[in-house]
């Protein structure tokens, strides 16, 4: 069901020249404001990361075979393909940005999306890759500052195919579940869908989302626009770390008392059983495809604008010539979005949760032609419309365990909304 390349459509040739200081001095500002919202691509993070505009190549794929056939399309076109890379390193060269849908069954596209330009920044350096299908190289774009997004203005909200008491029954039956012993955690999910009262700009969220959340990786790929504080895998030269989250509170707003909050989580018994079993996933999935790895035995506070997590960096070796995608595709679904074990939490889901999740809390991210990259969990994002540019459907989900309450996990679901619903309505 894929769109696989012939040999022919799959010479890639592109051009990566250094940008001198000073003409990126924010990466957000220099995606064109005639990019439809569909085009606009980004991975950026504390200003440094990647943003993209244009088409040179995509593909689609879809069922259980979309990693696998994504990642063929990927070796495909970068192997007949001509760069001309005057800077190197990650995330230089021609770049794909991608987006994977979490179910298999799910009917929506996985995408991956080759930028026909791609502006990066790393480490005080910048540079523009310019890429295109063809024989002769691209030309070299002028980098400058787009004109500023508009606001979307007046946004109303209503309820996904669930309300908030349903989502709330649906989780108590998976409370039940778990303590009848049919599984150990489950993680569902609830949707709402925004409508605006003008045409959404992917700039306009993903500007509003750095500002106020800068722990995370700021990403747009082919319309699912979010900020992510949470790291499938990055390899970087044949080190793959990958940032795992879960266990959650909500912040107060009282700096006095989130840090008293923050030292409860860090020794809340629920909390870390529901981390243990994140962490546990991603080591043994991670561990297959790494001669060494570090797993630390406890986790920190990650501190966010809206939530604090339990968070675990965990690290490895990779020795088997995985490429990032390869690396996210054998950790996904990990159990900080679907649960333990694997498969009766990805069955309750399907019974109980009532949505389609699309690309939300499928792996997000970019890899170049070495197979480098990052890949992030989509988590705190939504997804434009195909059929309406006004409109966006947002996700927001919970680890439900044991000791888990309802009414706390739809609040908790609450405060997980917040980073798009405040992008959303900001009004500067
Ligand atoms: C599923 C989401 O978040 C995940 C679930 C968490 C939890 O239940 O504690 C924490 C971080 C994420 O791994 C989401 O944000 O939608």
């Amino acid at each position: 069901m894929s769109t696989l390349p012939t040999a022919d459509a799959a010479r890639l040739v592109s051009r990566t020249l250094a940008l001198p200081e000073g003409v990126v001095d924010d990466l957000l500002a220099v995606i064109s404001a005639e990019a439809p919202a569909r085009e606009v691509c980004s991975w950026v993070r504390r200003g440094d990361g990647l943003v993209g505009w244009g088409t040179a190549a995509e593909f689609t794929g879809h069922g259980p075979s979309r990693f696998e056939d994504a990642a063929a399309w990927w070796r495909a076109m970068c192997a007949g393909a001509v760069i001309r890379n005057e800077v190197g390193g990650p995330g230089t060269g021609p770049v794909t940005f991608g987006s994977m849908t979490y179910a298999a069954r799910s009917p929506q596209a996985s995408h991956l999306r080759v930028p026909a330009v791609v502006v990066g920044r790393r480490a005080g350096r910048a540079w523009v890759t310019t890429t295109t299908v063809g024989e002769a190289l691209p030309p070299t774009e002028v980098v400058t500052e787009a004109a500023s997004p508009g606001a979307p203005g007046e946004i109303a909200f209503a309820d996904g195919p669930r309300t908030a008491a349903e989502w709330e029954i649906a989780v108590a039956e998976a409370v039940t579940r778990i303590n009848h012993g049919d599984l150990d955690k489950v993680v569902l999910a609830r949707a709402l869908v925004a409508r605006a009262e003008s045409d959404l700009e992917p700039r306009w969220l993903l500007r509003r989302l750095a500002e106020r959340y800068d722990n995370t990786w700021v990403f747009a790929v082919a319309g699912l626009v979010g900020a992510t504080p949470e790291m499938l895998v990055r390899l970087d030269r044949g080190l793959a770390s990958s940032r795992v989250l879960a266990g959650t509170i909500r912040r107060t707003g009282d700096d006095v008392h989130d840090l008293a909050l923050a030292a409860s989580l860090a020794r809340s018994s629920k909390d870390l059983e529901e981390h243990e079993y994140a962490v546990r996933s991603v080591a043994d999935a991670l561990g297959r495809h790494c001669g060494s790895m570090n797993v630390p035995e406890s986790p920190f506070v990650l501190h966010l604008p809206n939530v604090m997590h339990l968070a675990t960096d965990v690290a490895g070796a990779v020795d088997d010539g995985s490429t990032s995608l390869d690396l996210a595709a054998s950790l996904h679904p990990s159990a900080a979005v679907c649960g333990t074990p694997t498969a009766l939490a990805d069955d309750l889901i399907a019974e109980l949760e009532g949505l389609d999740r699309g690309r939300y809390a499928g792996p997000v991210g970019w890899m170049d032609a070495s197979g480098d990259g990052e890949w992030g969990i989509a988590l705190r994002c939504g997804q434009l419309a195909d059929d309406d540019p006004r409109a966006i459907t947002l996700f927001a989900g919970c680890g439900i365990v044991a000791g888990s309450a309802p009414d706390d996990e739809v609040a908790e679901s609450d405060a997980k909304f917040l980073p798009m619903r405040d992008a959303l309505t900001a009004t500067a």
